[in-house]
């Protein structure tokens, strides 16, 4: 049986991914949070290591599975250049799948962002509104960032990766002929995301609502076991996991 261990056991996502883990049958050799000693120790237990934490955790936890070799998925938002470089330098011993959203219909969302703005074209303007639970700190969401990318890389944008943006979004300040990001915070939204494409006289409007945190926590179980199976040391997506 597979194993997985849980970095940022007490937090939100940690408490659904164990009760995810648990309704189908997949085996949890451990959790840990903040501090916690027996990081490496679980790194070298489990078969893969999920996150979901902060960003400020994610070099340690890098450092762990790279030491044991254990593969890790990334669910972690709010990440800088820095943090994505020591993904990639990472990923070159160990597999990892990091992703702003594990759930299939953010992924689905991704598909019909980008086909959506390559067929409209620049006539069109493209606006991001998320909304999410009043504890959520990062802003504009990662999923936001994410759907921004996908717009920018179908629209044909040299900026087309999109998710550096959050430096460039302080104090409100967004590029000229960009993709802006509103992001509302209150009571216990799971996740909102709506991508605005508007043009003289009409606009369309192509959204996903998270109803819970299951969505995402089956998704990041479904990224281990697919890391479980035994893939080469790389980078990886959701849209590889689920195979879209
Ligand atoms: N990719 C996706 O699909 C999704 C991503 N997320 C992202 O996952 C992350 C966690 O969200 P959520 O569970 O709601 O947050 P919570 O605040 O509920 O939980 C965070 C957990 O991480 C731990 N943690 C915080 N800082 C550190 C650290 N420096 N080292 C080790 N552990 C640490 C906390 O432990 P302690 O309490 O001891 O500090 C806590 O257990 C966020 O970035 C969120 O945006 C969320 C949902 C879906
Ligand atoms: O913090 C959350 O809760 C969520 N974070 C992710 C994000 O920043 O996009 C995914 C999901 O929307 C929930």
């Amino acid at each position: 049986m597979t194993s997985i261990g849980i970095l940022g056991f007490d937090g939100r996502m940690g408490q659904a991914i164990d009760a995810a883990a648990k309704a189908a049958g997949v085996g949890v050799a451990g959790g840990v949070d903040k501090g916690d000693p027996s990081l490496p120790e679980l790194a070298g237990l489990a078969d893969v290591l999920i996150d979901f934490t902060a960003p400020d955790a994610l070099p340690g936890h890098l450092d762990a599975a790279a030491a044991a070799g254990t593969p890790i998925v990334i669910g972690t938002t709010g990440l800088s250049p820095d943090h994505h470089t020591l993904i990639d330098e990472a990923a070159r011993s160990i597999a990892i799948v990091q992703t702003y959203n594990t759930s299939l219909g953010v992924n689905m969302l991704r598909g019909l962002v980008e086909e959506a703005a390559r067929r409209l074209g620049p006539d069109w303007d493209i606006e991001i509104v998320e909304m999410h639970h009043r504890q959520k700190v990062d802003a504009p969401s990662g999923t936001a960032l994410l759907l921004g990318a996908a717009a920018n890389i179908g629209r044909g944008s040299a900026d087309g990766q999109g998710l550096n943006r959050l430096d460039r979004m302080e104090g409100g300040a967004r590029e000229e002929g960009g993709i802006y990001y509103a992001s509302l915070r209150g009571g216990s939204v799971a996740g909102d995301h709506q991508v605005v494409f508007a043009t003289d006289g009409e606009r369309i409007e192509l959204g996903h609502r998270a109803e819970n945190r299951g969505i995402f926590a089956r998704g990041a179980l479904k990224a281990a076991l697919w890391l479980a199976e035994g893939r080469a040391p790389g980078r990886y997506t959701m849209v590889d996991v689920l195979g879209l």
